[in-house]
């Protein structure tokens, strides 16, 4: 459909694809295209968007992949018609925590683009390290006891950076890089994280690095604004090389929305951009996914990609080593409060598989099994409760290794007993309240008691509305056992563009760094455009009363059966 005004574009460079989307200044979709790594550009050898090396936890993806999906998604909007002549602001999300390695050559490499040629044959050598370590990495735990050491606890480290240590975070992660690879440490001139990565591409410089995902690192003071010294040095291994770190990782500007500068000559010659078309910063996935709306303070979002995550925008700054809070990306003294699992969708997908019995990637059975299982298995009342944890990767909360954990518990007596721990039908069930009961048992200090607005009782402590995003949103059983488990006073609700929540929030930062008036907040700008109607779809009822109840007694169970299996591999988180 054609628009007569000014188009912005927001791109999603994540796990398995990267998505372009674009709007125009009512926020209305006028395009979107994607591509998917394995099935576009599986020559990288990767699956699942990735590459591994299981013997030591490593994973990791190729940024030149990257650099031939950035040509081909462009291509696509191309062939769909889109008019780059119109397109004034572009900005883009990158998955969280993953840095790029860049040499000295990278700037003159860009200056010197031949719009006839695609990116990654004339970028090949601007890497120091061809590869970039992936958020589902879980080789760090030595440099992450290091993190959690530097500044006296793992609360102290959450209390000054928002997190305490995780493998995929880069500080640990470049400071395995510094002692596994010297000379390619040695040879680095640059380091971005995967959004500023992006945004480098498109401004044709190395881009400074983003507000919020900075605070994705473990270096960032957040109260400080700044670099922490103390982990910068660990991470460069010494006092005296920390300042050679602090200039590799380069400088961090305030202001979400301003601009970087105009699009390079690359992409307004090869694909017709306007050459007044600016790069707004780029930010992570996760907080460019609390912008795909105007999120109220009680709302939370549940992104239901590879990762399953958990986010809420706030102004309350209460850090905890269990979970995440990070920089708002566009508005100075709100946080971005946020769950992260490596077990997502890939584990939803191993058990539908083992239902379906084949390969045929039908969620059919999947959910009917799921919506016919009662609640925890329980046939009545007085039946134990049927629990389980599902991890094909190692998990960061809680902090176990990769396997199905099942036991069984009794809410009268508290009891948690041994179960077999075979496969049943009940797990398709069982997976998506495993998830859930996760979600409600770490978010429930954030949540608050609210009027019922049809009855006006004050309901339990639970969010206001609850939007999924992401692949899984598409799924009615997960949507449905969402609301059962964590509840929501107004119910569950899907964006209508959902499934590209994250680079419909990157445009949206766009349309708000290119038009905004002075002072003007993106919840206020956003929020005059934003139609409700239009743009979000009631899925489920959220609150059920009697359920929600005994979900939180499977809370109870759940909390103790996570910890009775950390026990046994002799940890406490
Ligand atoms: N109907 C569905 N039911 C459940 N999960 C789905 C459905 N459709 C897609 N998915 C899941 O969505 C995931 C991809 O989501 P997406 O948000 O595009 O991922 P990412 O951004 O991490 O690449 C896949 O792993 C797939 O399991
Ligand atoms: O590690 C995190 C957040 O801390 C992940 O959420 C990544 O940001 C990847 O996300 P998807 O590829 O699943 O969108």
């Amino acid at each position: 459909m054609a628009s007569n005004g000014p188009l912005y574009m927001g791109f999603d460079l994540s796990t398995q694809q990267l998505k372009g989307i674009v709007v125009d200044s009512d926020l209305k979709l006028v395009h979107e295209a994607k591509v998917d790594f394995d099935a576009d550009l599986s020559k990288y050898g990767i699956k699942k968007g990735v590459l591994t090396n299981p013997a030591e936890g490593e994973v990791f993806a190729p940024p030149a992949m990257w650099l031939d999906a950035i040509n081909l998604v462009l291509d696509r909007l191309s062939e769909a018609g889109l008019d780059f002549g119109k397109v004034m602001g572009v900005s883009g999300a990158g998955m969280q925590h993953g840095t790029v390695f860049w040499n000295k050559d990278v700037e003159t490499l860009m200056v010197n683009l031949d719009a006839g040629k695609p990116l990654s044959e004339q970028l090949k050598g601007a890497f120091a390290h061809d590869m970039s370590p992936n958020w589902q990495d879980s080789s760090t735990q030595k440099q992450c006891d290091a993190f959690d050491a530097e500044l006296g606890s793992p609360e102290q480290l959450a209390q000054v950076t928002g997190s305490a240590a995780h493998h995929r975070f880069s500080g640990p992660q470049i400071m395995r890089y510094r002692t596994k690879y010297p000379d390619h440490y040695e040879s680095t001139a640059h380091i971005t994280l995967v959004s500023s990565f992006l945004a480098s591409v498109f401004l044709g410089k190395i881009a400074p690095t983003d507000i919020s995902d900075v605070t994705g690192m473990n270096l960032w003071d957040i109260h400080g604004g700044r670099w922490n010294d103390h982990l910068v040095a660990l991470a460069a291994g010494g006092k005296d090389k920390a300042d050679e770190l602090k200039s590799k990782l380069g400088h961090v500007p305030e202001d979400g929305g301003g601009g970087f500068g105009m699009i390079s000559n690359y992409f307004a010659t090869r694909y017709g951009f306007n050459p007044g078309c600016v790069v707004i910063p780029n930010t992570g996935d996760n907080p460019a996914t609390i912008l795909a709306l105007p999120l109220r303070a009680s709302d939370a979002m549940v992104s239901l990609g590879t990762s399953t995550t958990f986010l809420m925008s706030t102004p309350e700054y209460k850090p905890d080593p269990a979970y995440h809070f990070m920089n708002h990306p566009c508005t100075k003294g709100l946080y971005m409060f946020m769950l992260c699992y490596k077990n997502g969708g890939l584990a939803r997908e191993q058990i539908r598989d083992q239902i379906n019995g084949d390969k045929s990637n039908s969620w059919d059975k999947f959910n009917e099994v799921a919506m016919s299982t009662p609640p925890v298995s329980q046939k009545k009342d007085s039946d134990d409760m049927r629990l389980g944890l599902f991890f094909p990767l190692h998990e960061t909360v809680p902090n176990l290794s990769a396997g199905q954990y099942r036991m069984s518990f009794n809410s009268q007596s508290n009891a948690l007993s041994k179960l077999s721990n075979d496969f049943l039908s009940d797990d398709a069930r069982s997976i998506i309240e495993s998830q859930m009961l996760s979600l409600r048992l770490r978010s429930q200090k954030l949540v608050h008691s609210e009027k019922d607005p049809k009855t006006g009782e004050t309901l339990p402590p639970q969010p206001r509305r609850v939007y999924l995003v992401g692949g899984g949103s598409a799924n009615p059983a997960i949507a449905n056992i969402c609301a059962e488990v964590l509840g929501s006073v107004e119910g569950i609700y899907k964006l209508d563009i959902g499934g590209n929540a994250c680079a419909l929030g990157a445009a949206y930062k766009a349309v708000w760094g290119c038009e905004r008036k002075d002072g003007e907040t993106f919840e206020d700008l956003i929020g005059k455009r934003w139609d409700e109607d239009k743009f979000v779809q009631k899925i489920a009822d959220g609150y059920r009363e009697g359920t929600f109840e005994k979900y939180g007694e499977a809370v109870r169970g759940f909390e103790m059966m996570e910890k009775e299996f950390l026990k046994r591999e002799g940890r406490t988180r």
